[in-house]
């Protein structure tokens, strides 16, 4: 297991709450009418629910959400579905990394913990549908010019990741609104790491009237800084190390930004540096040895529209945002750590600053000069 999960003794008394057909605090369902008559029973028993939206493959940034829902709700339902409207045709849906049995473990433990430490907790329900039942009319297209119904956000969806990933934002926005209108949760969670998806899901909850509050929880990291993702166990080690470049430039300009300079041509320019350094070093130690990645964007961007911002307004605030593709390895030795997948497919990697504007409530990786 890549985590330790403290254990905790069973209860013996373990399911007096539950309301679920099955005797566990612990299920796994697949049915949408199942989930629509669970609801029903929730909302007459004036019970709340947290849905944690995920595409599997849990680490400790999805388990910092699903805390987060379980210390908020008295039931938390976290979705495992590797959507794949929002994979480009090029893209890896066929190689997402799918880990089951230990995602399962990995919740299970949780519903335990849960049910220990927050006296109200009912149950955690794990929804797990295949994709006839999330598409029921056509098969899912990952063609910008496919047909089906969809759910599109413009222009934010076009912008920064959407600029790269066309199909990408349609997608999570389709498969979002599916997911709401199936759990009907009070409060849904979501993590920073992948901002601009968090500021489309809020854009979207407020255009189409959704009865739900978006929750957004900060960006856990590992101890170097790299923002935890499912893609990463294909870094491997040389470019699992090369990697927080990208934390270490948005970190770089966050410092440009406390110490006074608002300019994106200065906070860019502080970025840079540390991008140019790197893949100086980089370049020198040879195709044995080296990581070598592009840089797809790194923007400072409008805190709601996600558009280039020239001059920050200390009063707004701005997010210090970017985008790297860690290129295949070349010269993979024999016995090296090369990743899951052997080092052949590039890695995207994405991460985020938000520069708090003055007076709003701060949290997470957020600065404030
Ligand atoms: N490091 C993290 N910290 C906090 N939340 C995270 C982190 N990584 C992912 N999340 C959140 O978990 C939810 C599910 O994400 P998802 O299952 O796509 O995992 P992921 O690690 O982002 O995978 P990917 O490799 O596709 O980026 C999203 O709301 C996402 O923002
Ligand atoms: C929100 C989401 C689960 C939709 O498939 C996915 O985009 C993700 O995991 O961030
Ligand atoms: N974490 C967002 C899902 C994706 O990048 O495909």
């Amino acid at each position: 297991m890549p985590f330790n999960l403290k254990k905790i003794p069973a209860k013996v008394e373990a399911f007096r709450y539950h309301i679920v057909k099955s005797s566990m605090p612990f299920s796994i369902s697949r049915s949408i009418p199942e989930l629509w008559r669970q609801r029903r029973e929730l909302t007459r028993r004036k019970q709340t629910i947290g849905l944690v939206p995920t595409m599997g493959a849990l680490h400790a940034g999805h388990i910092s959400l699903i805390r987060q829902a379980a210390r908020e709700n008295n039931s938390v339902y976290v979705s495992i579905y590797v959507n794949p409207t929002q994979f480009g045709v090029k893209e890896d849906l066929n190689s997402y990394p799918r880990t089951w049995n230990n995602d399962i473990d990995i919740l299970k433990e949780l519903c335990q913990q849960f049910e220990h430490e927050h006296r109200d907790f009912q149950f955690m329900t794990v929804f797990a549908p295949d994709t006839t039942t999330m598409y029921p009319g056509l098969p899912p297209t990952s063609e910008i010019a496919g047909d089906g119904s969809f759910v599109t956000i413009t222009p934010l969806a076009t912008l920064l990741e959407g600029a790269s990933r066309p199909v990408f934002f349609r997608g999570v926005a389709t498969v979002v609104m599916k997911l709401l209108n199936i759990v009907q949760p009070d409060k849904v969670y979501f993590g920073q790491k992948d901002i601009q998806q968090t500021i489309i899901v809020t854009r979207m909850v407020e255009d189409f009237h959704v009865d739900t509050e978006v929750r957004v929880g900060p960006t856990i990291r590992e101890e170097d800084g790299l923002a935890m993702s499912s893609r990463n166990v294909y870094l491997g080690k040389r470019r699992r190390a090369v990697g927080t470049v990208l934390w270490r430039a948005l970190q770089a300009a966050a410092q440009a930004y406390a110490a006074g300079r608002t300019k994106r041509s200065e906070l860019l320019e502080a970025a840079q540096q540390v991008i140019s350094s790197m893949l100086e070093s980089q370049r020198k130690l040879g195709p044995r040895k080296r990581a070598l990645f592009e840089v797809d964007y790194i923007s400072v961007a409008h805190p709601s529209f996600m558009t280039e911002v020239e001059d920050i307004d200390r009063r707004k605030g701005a997010v210090l945002i970017g985008a790297i593709k860690m290129l295949p390895l070349e010269d993979v030795q024999k016995g090296e750590d090369a990743g899951l997948g052997d080092g052949v497919s590039p890695v995207r990697l994405i991460d985020n600053i938000i520069l708090q504007g003055e007076g709003n409530v701060k949290s997470g990786d957020e600065v404030t000069p």
